[in-house]
């Protein structure tokens, strides 16, 4: 922190503050002072509290001393680090003029602003997954939603209705979500997504299609199939304009939109993937989760590529097709040497949106080299026989200059920052070997200049030597002080040494100095000059990246599938889910791990005849296994994946809705029983025929017969109506009689044998209804104590006895009576008078008066 720095409000350095303090109200903004970043009063405050860094005050303003706080430059990122994470923007603050030159405070500009969704430091990023920013605007019930990644260079539109925000927001898990501050949508607040508020005006249709024109650097945005998202546009405008606003720049990489329409994507709401643990466990970690078994990619572009397949799953098949004829590609002819040759490739993809924000690190730029030189080889390893690698294999082959250019201009061993030279290659510029060769031949010179002066002084130990703050100087013991010449005028005296300078050290002196400093600025302006390079050849890095992206995700599928013995599976155009031995990846790999036994795998037949099946069994018998597999395995087929089974046949999909167990959602005040019924609710209203729909023990979160009454009824709208397949898991036993009235429906069970007071679960999935439920053994093998275990087997066997006493069985499942109407609506006037009308027989005029006459008798 400088030391003599007057803060007080009136001088020019605080004027400059505040003035830019005013631009970015909503920021915590890092003002650069020398090897410091500073913050002043609020500011400090807040990073005092959030970064526990040490408050000071100096000088006064408005009568109160300034309070700031000092982050030394050099820890900058694990500040930002922590602030990103508790989502607080900060605004950058740079010393952009020459501090030599300037007249007053040097010149200071905000450079950037680091936000949750808009960070592209390598170091505040996690490898495997980006971060992306979004922006929803409603239009009335129509949503509106444009969404950046920028170390992508993706930007993506959609519209959709209010109840499928929720999907969007948990596909695309933005890192920040942009809403208008005036009229902030209600779904965004409901998804609690972290948001940004932004000025009203920025949300503009008109400014959207503009800017998204310039950034397209089209005409029109008809060749994208997005001329018509009026909505999406308006989410646009303040997408860009705060992306830009952020980055302080054009974003030069962002060249391409992707229109996604609901109907696109197999619909996945928040609660699927939660409860099929694709991304995360329910308990929030990142492992053991469908994505952390399938991810063994070598790259971090590769990582996020499959992610981004495993929660955009398409409708449509022939992406998926293509990915299963690569992996088959691989499997034939190995994956193993493309996935050795990816080790030694870096992240293209967030270098190349590094190269565009021109916030590249000169390493980076070495990896990238590096990676340039090792793709003749990776090109050679990628098998023939299909169109996909094919297809990648094209994007490889990255413009030559581009490499020539980096192996000429960038040093071997770069610093890691510009700032500190030794970036560019010796070579590429003979200003900057001249000017460095100055430098480096100091060391000659001084020795020279030592054994002259030694000679002409006779003092032996006589020492010529530099340090930063007193520059070259000859050092003298004290002793030998008498021997100095007239033309050693004295620099600094220490306890035991003189030390001093003459005529022909200092003119030396100010000659290498400023061939250093000459060659620090020779060498940044070499390197913009490169940047401008690499960014009139963004383009085929982009693709690059992307190609490496895939390559390495459809090589880590392949090793999947050959480690974990999973199979291709086969699409057909007929309703049909047939899997013959599937297993539950995830859980299989547990159990192999842990050695605990073997993983039962088991068939799922529906089509369009048998559409539903009611499994029962005993609790921890394998039930939600078997049906998160159907799920799992349906999803992995449709992401290009193969899948864990024998034998897989899948006919088409759109949507998997699940509704599994639930833990109480207190901060929405919402009970286990409210969220399963809002939760099944959403299910009746959207699935269709094309469906999967897992139901997990619906209805056991009111009492028993509210909980069986409410689930007969739900069975019977998803058979009867909504026609979706369903795997249906009760505890209801009355529910094995569903299948009796119920053509498409069937019973299956988890298979368990009891031997003596145990039971031993088979795991296996059987024809037919369980014949009990084995709960009070469960409860045994649980640890409940003994005399609590035969007091529940009592009450038990007693209830048995009374239930089978009962006589007259109710009708779960019959058709409901239609709303009760009054006699006076059956015999109205109006109604008969309606019955009589022929509207074809009439003239507008005659139609005219009989409505008149209709409002009269209604009055009657
Ligand atoms: N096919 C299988 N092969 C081997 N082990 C299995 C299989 N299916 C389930 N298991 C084991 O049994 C445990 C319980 O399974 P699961 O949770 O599916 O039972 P459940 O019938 O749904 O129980 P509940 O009715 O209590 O919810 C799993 O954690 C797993 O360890």
């Amino acid at each position: 922190m400088s030391q003599a720095q007057d803060f007080s409000a009136h001088t020019p350095v605080m004027q400059q503050y505040l003035r830019i303090k005013a631009e970015h109200p909503d920021d915590l903004v890092f003002f650069r002072m020398g090897d410091f970043y500073e913050v002043f009063f609020d500011d400090a405050r807040k990073a005092n509290a959030l970064l526990d860094v040490t408050l000071t005050s100096r000088g006064q303003s408005a009568g109160q001393p300034v309070v700031m706080a000092g982050v030394p430059v050099s820890a900058l990122e694990s500040y930002l680090a922590k602030l990103i994470k508790l989502g607080v923007p900060v605004a950058i603050a740079e010393q952009v003029g020459d501090v030599a030159t300037a007249k007053g405070p040097v010149e200071r500009k905000v450079v950037r602003v680091v936000t949750p969704g808009t960070v592209t430091d390598t170091e505040l990023l996690a490898d495997k997954q980006d971060a992306v920013l979004m922006a929803v605007v409603a239009h009335g019930k129509t949503y509106g939603l444009a969404w950046l990644s920028l170390t992508q260079g993706r930007l993506g539109l959609a519209e959709c209705a209010d109840k499928e925000v929720p999907s969007w927001l948990a596909r695309l898990n933005p890192a920040e979500v942009l809403v208008d501050r005036e009229h902030q949508p209600s779904a965004v607040l409901a998804a609690r997504a972290p948001i940004t508020n932004r000025p009203s005006w920025q949300f503009d249709t008109t400014l959207g299609q503009r800017k998204l024109c310039e950034q397209l650097g089209v005409a029109s945005l008809a060749g994208f199939n997005a001329q018509e998202l009026k909505t999406a546009h308006a989410a646009a405008a303040a997408l860009l304009s705060y992306a830009e606003h952020t980055q302080g720049r054009a974003l030069a990489h962002v060249k391409t939109l992707t229109v996604q329409r609901s109907g696109d994507l197999i619909d996945m709401p928040p609660a699927t993937q939660r409860n099929l643990e694709l991304v995360l466990t329910l308990r929030g970690e990142t492992s053991p989760t469908l994505l952390s078994l399938l991810d063994s990619c070598r790259t971090g572009m590769g990582s996020r590529a499959l992610r981004h397949w495993l929660l955009n799953p398409k409708r449509d098949r022939s992406e998926a097709l293509l990915r299963h004829d690569a992996i088959d590609a691989f499997l034939r002819h190995g994956f193993e040497p493309l996935r050795e040759s990816l080790r030694h490739v870096s992240d293209v993809e967030r270098i190349a949106a590094r190269v565009a924000l021109r916030q590249v690190r000169p390493r980076e730029l070495a990896g990238l080299r590096a990676t340039l030189k090792a793709l003749p080889a990776l090109q050679s390893t990628l098998p023939a026989g299909s169109e996909l690698i094919t297809a990648l294999a094209e994007g490889l082959c990255a413009s030559p200059q581009i490499e020539t250019l980096l192996v000429s201009a960038i040093a071997d061993e770069p610093a890691v920052l510009v700032r500190d030279g030794g970036v560019i290659a010796t070579g590429f510029d003979a200003e900057l070997d001249e000017l460095r060769a100055i430098s480096q031949n100091c060391d000659a010179f001084l020795l020279d200049l030592e054994t002259r002066e030694r000679a002409r002084t006779g003092i032996p130990n006589l020492r010529v030597q530099f340090n930063r703050v007193h520059g070259f100087y000859i050092e003298v013991t004290q002793g030998q002080v008498d021997k100095v010449p007239l033309d050693y005028q004295r620099r600094q005296t220490l306890k035991n040494a003189e030390r001093y300078i003459t005529p022909e050290l200092k003119a030396f002196e100010d000659k290498a100095l400023s061939a250093q400093e000459r060659s620090l600025a020779r060498e940044k302006m070499l390197y913009e000059n490169v940047l401008d390079q690499l960014i009139d050849a963004l383009q085929p890095l982009t693709q690059l990246g992307r190609a490496l992206a895939s390559l390495d995700a459809l090589a880590a599928l392949a090793e999947r599938a050959a480690c974990l013995n999973w199979c291709r599976p086969e699409f057909i155009n007929l309703p049909c889910i047939d899997i013959s031995a599937g297993r539950h990846p995830v859980v299989e790999a547990r159990l192999r791990e842990t050695g605990v036994g073997e993983f039962m795998a088991n068939d799922c037949r529906l089509d369009a005849r048998t559409r539903f099946a009611v499994i029962t069994g005993p609790n921890m018998g394998g039930k939600s296994t078997f049906m998160r597999q159907v799920a799992l395995i349906s999803l992995l087929a449709a992401m290009g994946a193969f899948v864990p089974a024998a034998r897989c046949r899948l006919g088409p999909m759109d949507a998997i809705h699940t509704r599994i167990g639930a833990a109480d959602d207190l901060a929405n005040a919402q009970s286990t029983f409210m969220l399963e019924m809002t939760e099944g609710a959403a299910i009746l209203h959207s699935a269709t025929e094309h469906s999967l729909v897992l139901m997990d023990e619906i209805g056991r979160g009111t009492s028993t017969f509210d909980g069986l009454a409410l689930a007969g009824a739900i069975a019977s709208h998803l058979h009867d109506k909504t026609r979706a397949f369903t795997l249906f898991a009760t505890h209801y036993f009355e529910l094995t009689e569903f299948p009796t009235q119920h053509p498409q429906a069937i019973n299956c069970h988890v298979g368990a044998v009891e031997s003596g007071d145990n039971i031993v679960f088979l795991h296996e999935i059987q024809p037919g209804p369980a014949s009990r439920s084995y709960g009070v053994q469960v409860a045994r093998l649980a640890g409940m104590p003994a005399s609590l275990v035969r007091q529940a087997r009592a009450t038990l066997e007693a209830l048995e006895a009374k239930a089978s006493t009962r006589e007259a069985q109710i009708d779960l499942f019959a058709t409901p009576p239609e709303p009760a109407t009054s006699s006076a609506e059956l015999h109205s006037p109006v109604l008969d008078a309606l019955n009589d009308i022929d509207p074809d027989a009439l003239s507008p005029r005659e139609a005219l008066d009989l409505l008149y006459k209709l409002k009269k008798l209604n009055h009657a």
